[in-house]
């Protein structure tokens, strides 16, 4: 498709959202020398046209060239090019797209520091000026936005953590790119996909066969808990009774053994010898028992033996917490002679002791390159949870709630992701692990959510949150 034609088919219907989430008011649009600029420009004419009062403001003097024929054109139309937007009720935000290449400098660093100032409902045109495209890096500084109208395909730097102070409310705008292009460039299953709500319900085992029993539900082993960390045992505990998992065991120091089976009554406690500290010492357990463990939360150091005892085991297992901790002194990359898949569940602090030369310039490449080098599935828990399996392909979970940020809050995903794998090994179901691990940060997520609405974001403490789970399922399934 012609560019100028493409350029005019995106900037109406940029114009359109413009129009709809702000009805006609004295607009400023700042122009930049590229396309992404020229697409402000369409929207400065289109809104003209619409009655809005426009103002153009360009800190550039060279333009490319379709972008210097707009100009022209805007200007032709009486549409005047000012040197200052403060007066403005809104700002279009045309400076650069996915065409940055290198940091900002002045004086449109000092430009975006100062509009940063002003207060005033701000709209970026495909990502906010100054953000890295992929990396989501501010490349000196960027533009806060209101809005992020994202243009065809969303770019992977919106979906990172470092953008997430920039970005405001994100939202796609289609603009037909045909599916057969974009399979031709990326594949049929592109490697990095933002996970969708569609998406994540359906690999949850909502339909259990007419004819099954407990044991066909999975059966997961919980490791969990100390003395020192006794919530911890119970918080992951609750996020696998909230898995709809057949069967529950948990192994805890003996002393927390009361606490569980008061809590959990359907769960089977198993009580086990403890250290002069209150850390599990010893593990007397068929592990094969089990469909999956899942192993960590609240352990200690003290308990590493039992990590490792673990890892040698052939079960699939879900690794959190010192249970991280634990591997990182055995080297992370003794996951490869693991006989079982293995889900690493680390925060950044866990990640940058298990991979402590990893880059993390970028989030979503770290997390690839620390699943292909254990062959494990590496979840990288944060405001935007990222997960990479071994052969490269990487999910993002794009909606979530600062809500979790809160102590216990990875505890009920380790136990939640803990479910979601037993009952998916035993019923050697065809989704695969990465598509089971997404679904338990996308739930982990909502649940968060829906309980903002009724809780506030103060409100959210990990034990409310488990309860917030099956609710929040069942809000979905209803839509
Ligand atoms: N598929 C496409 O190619 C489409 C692109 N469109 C728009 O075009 C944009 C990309 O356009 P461009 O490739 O022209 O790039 P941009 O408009 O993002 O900006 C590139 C311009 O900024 C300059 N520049 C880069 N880094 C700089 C820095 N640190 N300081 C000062 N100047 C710097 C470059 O020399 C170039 O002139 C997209 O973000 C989107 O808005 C849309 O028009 C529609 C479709
Ligand atoms: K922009």
């Amino acid at each position: 498709m012609p560019v100028a034609a493409l350029m005019e088919k995106v900037a109406g219907k940029l114009s359109d959202r413009i129009v709809q989430l702000y009805p006609a008011c004295k607009v400023g649009i700042l122009v930049g020398s590229g396309h992404n600029g020229g697409d402000a420009l369409v929207v400065a004419r289109e809104l003209h046209f619409r009655g809005y009062e426009v103002q153009v403001f360009s800190p550039f003097s060279r333009f490319k060239d379709l972008t210097a024929t707009h100009l022209q054109y805007a200007k032709s139309l009486g549409i005047p090019c000012v040197e200052d937007l403060q007066s403005c009720d809104l700002i279009i935000d045309g400076l650069f797209g996915f065409g940055l290449t290198r940091e900002i400098e002045d004086p449109i660093l000092s430009l975006i520091h100062q509009v940063n100032t002003w207060q005033i409902p701000l709209i970026s045109i495909d990502l906010p000026s100054g953000l890295e495209t992929d990396t989501g890096r501010a490349l000196g500084t960027a533009i806060r936005a209101t809005h992020t109208l994202c243009l065809g395909l969303w770019k992977l730097g919106l979906l990172q953590e470092p953008a997430l102070e920039f970005v405001g409310k994100a939202e796609l705008i289609d603009f037909d790119i045909p599916l057969a292009d974009i399979f031709a460039i990326l594949g049929e299953s592109p490697q990095n996909q933002r996970v969708t709500s569609t998406w994540a319900m359906s690999a949850l085992p909502l339909e259990r066969p007419a004819s099954t029993h407990k044991y066909k539900m999975g059966h997961l082993l919980l490791i969990c808990g100390s003395e020192r960390y006794a919530g911890g045992a119970l918080l992951t505990g609750l996020g696998g009774r909230a898995s709809g998992v057949g069967m529950l065991s948990i192994a805890v120091p003996n002393s927390l053994k009361p606490m569980l089976s008061s809590h959990l009554p359907e769960a089977l406690v198993i009580g086990c010898p403890e250290t002069e500290s209150g850390a599990i010492a010893q593990l007397d357990l068929d592990l094969t028992a089990f469909d999956a463990i899942a192993c960590g939360p609240g352990l200690t150091l003290e308990a590493a033996d039992i990590v490792r005892q673990v890892l040698d085991s052939d079960r699939p297992l879900v690794l959190d917490a010192d249970g991280l901790n634990a591997l990182a002194k055995l080297g992370a990359e003794t996951l490869k002679t693991r006989q079982a898949a293995t889900i690493l569940t680390p925060h950044l602090g866990e990640f940058k002791r298990l991979f402590p030369n990893a880059d993390l310039t970028c989030r979503a490449t770290a997390v690839r390159a620390a699943a292909a080098a254990t062959t494990a599935i590496v979840l990288l828990k944060g405001a935007r949870i990222a997960i990479a399996n071994p052969e490269g392909e990487l999910r993002i979970n794009p909606e979530s709630t600062p809500a979790l940020a809160r102590g216990g809050s990875g505890d009920v995903l380790t136990g939640l992701l803990g479910g979601l794998l037993a009952q998916q090994i035993a019923a050697q179901s065809q989704i695969s692990l990465l598509d089971m691990t997404q679904t338990a940060a996308w739930w982990h997520a909502q649940a968060g959510i829906l309980a903002v609405e009724t809780r506030t974001e103060l409100g959210v403490d990990a034990h409310t949150l488990t309860q917030f789970l099956i609710p929040s399922i069942a809000a979905h399934q209803k839509n």
